[in-house]
């Protein structure tokens, strides 16, 4: 593998073979696990209407947005309710976030049969469609990198789209968040706005607006957390580049050769005394519920989790031990389903 940059690769989608694109998805997804993607087709216009309404929404008073308390992964999550990093505690209690945030269900006619229609805020109500629409070619844009990773890695064509289709009950998610400044935070501490953590479907395509920093990664080379830039948009009709990254059920599935990597947000304190919020969006793409988290068949795939049994670490920490009891998908011997992996994800970080 080649040595890792201080810095994430950039992907474009516009101009080589889909074997070629799925080549450097690969590198990128089996060294560092978090990459920028451009030329994707989708637009600043596009991705800018829904920050405004994200915007518009987290302006609302508090008791609107409570109206709309997070249930079954979706609607709002207030500050502090949910905290990412399992194991972070203040006072014995779990420690949550300093953030707020919104869930979206996909709303296509055809996502998610058999399930109860999202009730939405005021602000989100008439912007359904447009919600809908940056959902589904989010999805595609998904499936694409989906597909061409699965070309990398002698995976049958079609065999992960299908496990991704969207019209199979699962649980993909929009999610919009909104880091609101902290002009009087009290240590280090509170530097740290999303807890550490991996995310727990197939991949996530995450979108920043310009000059909003915060995300970082941790390095698996240098154990060092990188810091991701918030790009602007750098071709003409086209969204700033997309940070993508790996989750745990792709990365199992992928027999450990795709990395989801550790991330969190964190703002310095000089940062957190300019005032300036930051918002951000997210887009989690998970299998369809029912899909068994069995490694997928393919010969290379086969290969490298021969080659990683051979050469696993026998010592592991106390901290890695707890992370990779957290990131299982065989419970008692048993391989969990995607939807069963996620419920348990859900409940340890809204404990
Ligand atoms: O806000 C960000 O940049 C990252 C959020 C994130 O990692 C998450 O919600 O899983
Ligand atoms: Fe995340």
């Amino acid at each position: 593998m080649p040595a890792l940059e201080n810095s994430l690769p950039v992907i474009d989608l516009s101009s080589d073979s889909e074997a070629v694109i799925g080549q450097k998805l690969y590198e990128a997804a089996s060294t560092l696990g978090f990459f920028f993607i451009e030329g994707s087709g989708l637009t600043q216009e596009e991705v800018d209407e829904v920050f405004r309404l994200a915007e518009k929404f987290f302006a609302t008073p508090a008791e609107e947005k409570q109206k709309f308390p997070i249930t079954k992964n979706r609607g709002y999550s207030s500050f502090k309710q949910e905290g990412l990093d399992v194991d972070r505690r203040e006072n014995g209690q779990k420690k949550g976030d300093p953030k707020e945030l919104f869930n979206f269900a996909p709303f296509a006619e055809t996502a998610n049969p058999g399930s109860e229609v999202q009730p939405l805020p005021p602000t989100f109500a008439d912007s359904r469609e447009t919600i809908a629409v940056f959902t589904e070619r989010c999805h595609k844009l998904a499936q694409r990198l989906l597909e061409a990773l699965g070309l990398a890695l002698e995976v049958e064509p079609g065999w992960l789209s299908s496990r991704h289709a969207l019209d199979r009950p699962g649980g993909c998610t929009l999610r919009i968040l909104h880091y609101p400044a902290m002009a009087d935070i009290e240590g280090p501490d509170d530097e740290i706005r999303a807890g550490a953590h991996t995310d727990y479907g197939s991949m996530t395509l995450l979108f920043q607006r310009e000059a909003q920093s915060g995300l970082e990664v941790l390095s698996p080379v240098t154990g060092e957390w990188i810091s991701v830039p918030a790009l602007g948009p750098r071709a003409p009709g086209q969204c700033a580049p997309i940070v993508v990254n790996i989750a745990d059920q792709l990365s199992f599935w992928f027999g450990g050769v795709l990395r989801s990597a550790y991330h969190r947000v964190r703002f310095s304190t000089a940062a957190q005394r300019t005032g300036k919020d930051r918002y951000s969006m997210a887009y989690f793409v998970h299998p369809a519920s029912d899909v068994l988290l069995e490694p997928i068949p393919s010969r290379v795939i086969a290969a490298a989790i021969a080659s990683a049994g051979e050469s696993l670490p026998e010592n592991k920490s106390e901290k890695e031990q707890r992370n990779a009891e957290v990131r299982r998908t065989v419970i008692d011997g048993r391989v969990l389903t995607a939807g069963e992996h996620l419920a348990r994800r859900l409940a340890l970080a809204f404990s």
